[in-house]
């Protein structure tokens, strides 16, 4: 048993708007605003806009996940983490691959930050093995698990390690789970409805599929936003998830 069994499943869902387009992203969250949980904004929105065109965003009062995977020693994650706290993301990434002291640290900050300003901790996730890796990916860099295994390896030390939860592929829920426990979140890109186009996607599973493995949050992007109606294929996917 997970520890979110109350929520809707149109609430799992946060969609990756990837634009640097203010304008867009707002016009989009808005409409999506009642169909999907949240909006998930990440490198491309960021690097373009900063903080200001967060603001925006977060003026449609939807919650915000802010996918910036954070991936440096600890002092500078931890300075970065300052820098993005009082914005009030719900979730923000760091990479687990920083090590145990630089997630000890990101956790740290987060909680003392929150304090600080009178704010809702964020859930500090930690990424595993992008989705868009195989082990032929991992072979090339020197890993030489299974990808299974090394995002085990990662699940174990980021529960370890203070972080609330980590993002994962939906083919390793099962694994992370087990080597966490229920109240850790597992938050998955790589979903892709049935008949979509994976893109650079490499391990992936159906909104379906993944929540009935264990997923606690879905991040959907193209499938949303480039459907020719995304609050359609918003409510289609919603629909498609097993009620808990
Ligand atoms: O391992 C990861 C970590 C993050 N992402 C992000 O999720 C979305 C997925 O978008 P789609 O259009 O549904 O492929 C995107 O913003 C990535 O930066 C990921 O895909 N995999």
């Amino acid at each position: 048993m997970t520890s979110d069994l109350i929520m809707a499943p149109k609430d799992r869902i946060y969609c990756a708007l990837d634009s640097v387009n203010v304008d867009d992203v707002v016009s989009l969250a808005t409409r999506l605003k009642g169909h999907v949980g949240g909006i998930k904004l990440g490198l491309e929105f960021y690097c373009a806009n900063g903080a200001e065109g967060y603001k925006h965003v977060a003026a449609t009062g939807m919650p915000i996940f802010l996918d910036l995977k954070f991936h440096d020693i600890p002092n500078t994650v931890a300075g970065a983490i300052r820098a993005v706290a009082p914005l009030g993301p719900k979730i923000l990434t760091i990479h687990t691959q920083g090590g145990p002291e630089m997630m000890r640290r990101a956790s740290e900050t987060a909680a003392e930050q929150a304090e600080k300003y009178g704010l809702t901790k964020p859930l500090i996730a930690g990424v595993t093995i992008l989705t868009s890796l195989d082990h032929a990916d991992m072979l090339s860099i020197g890993v030489q698990d299974r990808v299974s295994d090394q995002v085990k390896r990662l699940a174990t030390l980021a529960h370890g390690n203070g972080l609330d939860g980590m993002v994962c592929s939906p083919m390793e829920i099962t694994i992370a789970r087990q080597a966490t426990d229920n109240e850790f979140q597992l938050v998955v890109p790589g979903i892709r409805p049935m008949g979509s186009a994976k893109g650079d996607q490499k391990r992936v599973m159906t909104p379906a599929e993944a929540v009935e493995a264990g997923a606690n949050i879905l991040v959907i992007g193209r499938p949303i936003t480039q459907a020719k109606d995304p609050v359609a294929a918003a409510k289609a996917i919603a629909a498609s998830l097993v009620s808990d």
